[in-house]
């Protein structure tokens, strides 16, 4: 793992060789959407899933940075294609998610990686930034989920959803717009759990604690140096160890598990702290 101002976390040269417990192959044949599958996780999660065989469909924003990791992908001779879509457009959503059932005629798995959050004390949100975040994770990823579920419905196809969301069992300072938006996403999981296990949809979350990635430059040197001790391992995890959790609850590995939200944080829901925005004098002792 690299770390300068320009590079968090794992480059696609790390990840095309990083060991896996998974066997490479095993989902020959199948097909994976890793929304955000430019960012650390996404991208982390669209190289394991190539690696076991299946096709990668990436998305995210940016055309270049999709083009760079399908390249990269590619080029190892894996499956992988790209795609540019906002997840806050529920039309332009709609739209991949038939293009992506006319190139493969299936879509077996969805990984919901797009989002993120800025760190500010909630008392100074503005409507607009409130919603930005609102949109993005919750919105955003409820577009992609009930578009991806209409599809299995029509097709009459099993399939299976992993949303990526934060720990939300105890406070994560500075980001209270992130942790509104990913328990609506965890509750909203629960739920449709329920009502699509009829169709053969199993939906499943992924609560990372801190891991290394470029998402990080959103935050200040200062709190990024203390994410490594806000859990008792005293580490930051890395996109790997969320990458294998895609794998194992969007796979045949987690076929009897649904509705579940498995929490990849080294035991920072029981111990440790993490200020986004820097800790207050206040707590200070
Ligand atoms: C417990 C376990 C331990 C866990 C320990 C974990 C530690 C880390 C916690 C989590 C880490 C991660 O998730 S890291 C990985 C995620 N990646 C990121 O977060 C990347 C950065 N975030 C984003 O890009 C976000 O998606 C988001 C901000 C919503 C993008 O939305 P947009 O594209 O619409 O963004 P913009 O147009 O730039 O901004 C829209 C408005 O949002 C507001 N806004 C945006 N940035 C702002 C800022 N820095 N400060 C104030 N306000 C801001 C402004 O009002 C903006 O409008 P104007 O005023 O008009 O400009
Ligand atoms: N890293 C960490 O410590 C933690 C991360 N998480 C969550 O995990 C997920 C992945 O994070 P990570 O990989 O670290 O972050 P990154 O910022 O590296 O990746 C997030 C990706 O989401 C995409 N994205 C953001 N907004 C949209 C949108 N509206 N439409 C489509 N794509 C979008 C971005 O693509 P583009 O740049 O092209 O817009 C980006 O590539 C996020 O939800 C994050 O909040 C949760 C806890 C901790």
């Amino acid at each position: 793992m690299s770390e300068t101002p320009e590079q968090f976390g794992f480059t696609d040269a790390d990840l095309a060789t990083h060991p896996t417990v998974y066997a490479e192959g095993s989902l020959a044949g199948q097909v994976v959407l890793v929304s955000g599958g430019a960012g650390g996780i996404g991208r982390a999660t669209a190289w394991l899933f190539a690696r076991m065989g299946a096709h990668a469909v990436i998305s995210g924003r940016s055309e270049g940075k999709v083009a760079d990791v399908v390249k990269a992908i590619t080029a190892k001779g894996l499956k992988a294609s790209g795609h540019t879509v906002d997840v806050r457009e529920p039309e332009g959503v709609a739209a991949f998610f038939d293009t992506v059932w006319a190139e493969h005629g299936r879509l077996d798995i969805l990984v919901n990686s797009a989002g993120g959050q800025f760190p500010q004390a909630a008392i100074d949100f503005s409507v607009k930034g409130w919603n930005a975040v609102i949109n993005t994770n919750l919105n955003g990823t409820w577009f992609m989920m009930q578009a991806a579920a209409r599809k299995w419905r029509d097709a009459g196809r099993p399939g299976s959803i992993v949303n990526v969301v934060v720990v939300t069992t105890h406070g994560l300072y500075g980001v209270a717009h992130t942790i509104a938006a990913r328990s609506g996403v965890i509750g909203l999981s629960k739920s449709v759990a329920v009502e699509w296990a009829p169709l053969g949809i199993r939906v499943n979350c992924v609560a990372p604690g801190a891991i290394e990635t470029d998402g990080w430059k959103v935050y200040t040197p200062e709190a990024r140096a203390a994410y490594p001790r806000s859990n008792p391992m005293m580490r930051a995890g890395d996109a790997w160890d969320i990458a294998e959790a895609c794998v194992y609850l969007g796979g045949p590995t987690g076929k009897f598990v649904t509705g579940e939200l498995l929490t990849v944080d080294g035991g920072g829901q029981l111990w440790g702290e993490t200020w986004t925005t820097g800790k207050p004098d206040y707590f200070k002792t």
